[in-house]
Order: structure tokens, then sequence, then C-alpha cells
């Protein structure tokens, strides 16, 4: 029973957070005549491209060219020294952003949704109360409801670290300053695409990070191969720590190790993980549970516990990145109309944007050989590659592990110049379950970066 003293608005979709998969299931459903309303508490657009991906790969890109400026002379310019201007560095990451956030309001409106500002509750199954943001109360039920709230950046158990009030994802990006000493608490994606973004901004950036290496689930030949050049690009790394403790005074931050250490630095960037958003929904009133961690419990369908009830991207507990979030949106599109797919053995890349970029999909050397099979290794060095001596940027390792029996391709593993271009190629060649010789021996224009699969299926290592 719903217990409100609002009218109750029955519409066919109801979508809490506008994250990847909740807008473009709602801009869908809405084209297709159906009525829906999608709640969003502020970012029009969602985390990806406000605060996190867009963002990001736009800093990334001032970052790259910082690098190049530094070494114009070797290109045949003279530059100068790159100065980063702080009001021009955000101008032009507002600039992409907003021009992002402009079209996705556009094309909201467009599809005929009903987008809501405002901040959602459960009140009962598949019930929510709206706190609009313009004021008043709104209680819609969907007879099908998506949940697609997302993750925020989450504080580790640090002692001294929340009061150190530390930069995180988020607010590192409003570039009020470039710190001239930042720590980086995390070896993962944020950690080393700030950490590396940072160092070409003029920051002396070092990275704390408790595993035993960089990249604890990839080979490591390739995390060595990253760590090499990171370290030649001047972030200093310690792997294999525990911070004991963090404290900060007068403006300083003292980042105390177990080994007796200290990293002194002007600004801490928490870098160890995200956690889900569901404080405040109320999930219980809905039906919905979470796991041990927090997360939206969801099947294979991405079904909630309660019916007619589904979660969708990063707080279902999905792989978390927004080309995942898409698919779940694929998913849940089908199983609301009655379907059967399910989230089981999807193949998904992914690119970790230090610069040159990391590109990955299917199994490491290391997955492979556990599963048993028999397996080739190919290995190319980057400088192999013609078209990366006219880039001038011969750095980095790929790597592709095949089936020794059928010849497909398991994984591969490209760090370089344009690798997540590249990689793109290689994953179609894994879902045409094309051998790889095809990719050895078919032609390909030169000079590319792609034209390095040919040499690189010819270069077998095992
Ligand atoms: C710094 C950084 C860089 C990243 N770079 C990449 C990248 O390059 N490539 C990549 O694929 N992934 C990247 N990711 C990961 C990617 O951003 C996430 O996986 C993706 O945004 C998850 O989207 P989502 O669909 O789960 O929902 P989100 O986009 O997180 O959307 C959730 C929405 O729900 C809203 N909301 C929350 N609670 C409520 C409520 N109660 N009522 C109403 N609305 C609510 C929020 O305001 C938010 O807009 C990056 C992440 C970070 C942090
Ligand atoms: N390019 C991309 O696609 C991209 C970019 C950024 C973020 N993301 C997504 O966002 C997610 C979150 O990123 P993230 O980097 O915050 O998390 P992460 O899980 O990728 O990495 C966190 C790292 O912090 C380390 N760590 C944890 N606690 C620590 C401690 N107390 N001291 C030292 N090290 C500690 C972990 O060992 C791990 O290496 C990623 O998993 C990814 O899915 C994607």
């Amino acid at each position: 029973m719903v217990v409100t003293d609002h009218v109750v608005e029955d519409v066919d979709l109801l979508v809490v957070g506008g994250g990847k998969a909740g807008k473009t299931l709602a801009m869908d459903t809405a084209r297709a005549g159906r009525r829906v309303v999608m709640v969003e508490r502020g970012m029009i657009g969602g985390t990806c491209i406000n605060v996190a991906c867009i963002p990001t790969k736009s800093l990334v890109t001032s970052a790259r060219l910082a690098r190049s400026a530094g070494r114009a002379e070797s290109l045949g310019l003279r530059l100068g020294t790159a100065e980063v201007d702080l009001g021009l560095l955000r101008s032009h990451k507002e600039d992409v952003v907003s021009g992002m956030v402009e079209l996705n309001h556009r094309q909201f409106l467009e599809s005929g949704m009903d987008f809501v500002l405002g901040t959602a509750r459960f009140v009962a199954e598949r019930t929510v109360e709206i706190d609009l943001h313009d004021g008043g109360r709104r209680v819609v039920r969907g007879a099908d409801v998506v949940i697609n709230t997302g993750t925020r950046p989450h504080i580790a158990a640090v002692p001294g670290l929340a009061e150190a009030q530390p930069l995180t994802s988020e607010s590192i990006m409003d570039l009020r300053r470039i710190p001239e000493r930042l720590v980086v608490l995390g070896g993962g994606y944020v950690g080393l695409e700030f950490a590396h973004m940072f160092a070409a901004f003029g920051s002396r950036v070092t990275v704390l990070e408790r595993g035993p290496r960089l990249l604890p689930r990839e080979d490591a030949d390739i995390a060595l191969a990253l760590t090499e050049y990171l370290q030649q690009d001047g972030v200093a790394l310690i792997t294999n720590t525990t911070v004991k403790e963090v404290v900060s005074e007068r403006g300083t931050v003292r980042v105390l190790l177990e080994d007796g250490s200290v990293v002194t630095a002007d600004d801490v960037l928490a870098a160890t993980g995200r956690e889900p958003v569901t404080d405040g929904l109320d999930l219980e009133a809905a039906g919905v549970r979470t796991d041990e961690r927090g997360f939206v419990r969801v099947d294979d369908r991405l079904a909630t516990d309660a019916p007619h009830t589904w979660a969708v991207g990063d707080v279902a507990g999905s792989p978390q990145f927004t080309h995942v979030s898409l698919d779940d949106y694929r998913i849940v599109k089908a199983n609301i109309d009655g379907g059967t797919r399910s989230t089981a053995g999807r193949l998904i890349p992914w690119n970790l944007f230090t610069d040159p970029e990391l590109a990955r999909v299917g199994l490491t050397e290391e997955q492979a050989r556990a599963t048993g099979r028999a397996i080739r290794v190919a290995k190319l060095p980057v400088k192999a590659i013609p078209r990366a001596r006219t880039l001038r940027e011969t750095r980095g390792l790929w790597k592709a592990v095949v089936d020794r029996d059928s010849e497909q391709i398991l994984g591969a593993a490209l760090l370089g110049p344009e690798s997540a271009e590249v990689l793109s190629v290689l994953q179609t060649a894994m879902w045409a379950q094309m051998p790889f010789t095809r990719l050895r021996d078919g032609i390909i224009a030169h000079p590319t970066m792609a034209e390095g699969l040919n040499a690189l299926f010819a270069s077998w290592v095992d």
C-alpha cells in the first residue's frame, strides 16, 4: 500500500537516476509512445559526461599536448615550455562537458519522456516519492522500474584520511590549482589517469598502491611496461605499501607509511574505488535487496528481488564502465519486453587512458593458462610499428593470446598510442570468431597503428 497524501501517477516506465543505461532506455521507450518518467538528482546526462569519462579524457588531451610540447624539438619545432592556464584548462573541460549536457537535455525533451529534476525515494513497490528541485512533490508508480543511481568515490577507512579532506576524482577536476606535490592513494584507473595527467601539468606525483604492483589483474610484463613509462614521465610509484595515517596541517598533507617512511604533499587524491549510491533511496520499501558490498542485488537478467524492478550500471554491481551500462540497457530493454537476455559471457573491453593508453579485452596470458587450454602468446614492442615511429611515441607493448587448436583470439593487451581504437578491430575478429591468421595475413593500410596487427600475429613468443 502507498502511504502518501499525493496522487499516485501511473506510468509505463519509471527510471530512477539518469545514468547511461537509464537515460537510453527512457528515451527509447518514450519514443515508442509509452509514458516514461525519469528522475535525476542533478547531473543531466549522468556521471560519465559530467564528472568522469568525458571531463577526464578532455583533460588527458591537454596533458598529452603538454607532454608533446615538452619534446617539440624532436619534431622540429620550438614551442617553449607548456604552461598550464587554469582558467583556460577549466573552460576547455567545461566547454566539452556543457556541450554534451545540452545535447543530452535536448534529446531527453525531444524523446517525449517526462524528465524530472528531483531526488527519488521509494515509498512502496515500484513507487517513488520525488522531492522536486523547484519545490513540491510527486509520487510516481511504474509498471516497470529501473534503478540506475550509479556510484561515487569511496574514501578508504585510513586513519586521518577523511579529516584531511582528500581530493576525489570529482573535486580534483574543479582545477582550482595544480598542486606542486600530489600524492595519489590507489594505483587503479582513477589513480593512474590523474597521476599521469597531473605529472604532465607539472605536479610532482607519488602513487601509493597497496598491491604488489600496479594493475595486479594484468600480466606482469604489461604492468611493467606501463610502470616504466610512468616513471620515465616523473611519476613516483610506491607499491606493496600500507598507509598508516594521513596527517593534514597548515596546508600540507603527510602520509605515514607502515615502514616508517613519510610522503609529504600539498594534496592527496583518494582513488581507492567507488561505492554504490543507494542511501536515501529506501530500497526496502521497494522490496529491493542489496549485497554485502551495498550494490543492488540482481540476477543475470538484471532483475532485482522485487517484481518488475530492475537495476543497471554501476549500482547493480556491473563492471564500472559506461559501455557496460549501455549494454545493461540492451539487456533490460529486452527483458522488460518478455525476453531472457543475460549478462553472462559478455566480452567487455576497457581502456586505461594513461598516455599512451592500455587497451584490454578478453583473457590475460595468466588467465588463459589457468583454463588449462593449449595457448600461443604473441608479443610485439610498439617500436616495431612504423606508425609509432612517425608519431614519435614508441613506448609500449602489444600482446595477444590465441587458442592453439582453434586459432581464435582469446584476449589482448595493447599498450601504446591509439591502442583503444585498434582494440576494436581485434575485438571484432573475436566476435566473428576469426582465426588470428586473418589479422596476420589481411591487407591493413600503411602506416597505421592497426597495421601492427599483421606483425603482432607473426611474433610468437610461445
Ligand atoms: C574519473 C572517472 C573516469 C572514468 N572514465 C571512464 C572511461 O573513460 N570509460 C568508461 O567506460 N568508464 C569510465 N568511468 C566509469 C563510468 O563513469 C561509470 O561506469 C558510468 O558513469 C556508470 O554509469 P551508470 O549508468 O551506472 O550511472 P551514472 O552515470 O553514475 O548515473 C547515476 C545518476 O543517478 C543520479 N541519482 C543518484 N541517486 C539519485 C536519486 N535518489 N534520485 C534521482 N537521481 C539519482 C545521479 O545524479 C546520477 O546522475 C570513469 C569513472 C570515473 C570516476
Ligand atoms: N578509463 C576508464 O574506463 C576508467 C577510468 C576511471 C575509472 N573507471 C572505473 O571506475 C572504477 C573505480 O576506479 P578506481 O581507480 O577508484 O578503483 P580501482 O578499483 O580500479 O582501483 C583502486 C586501487 O586502489 C588500491 N587501494 C585500495 N585501497 C588502498 C589503500 N588503502 N592504500 C593503497 N591502495 C589502495 C587497490 O589495490 C586498487 O589498485 C574502476 O574500476 C573503473 O571501472 C574507468
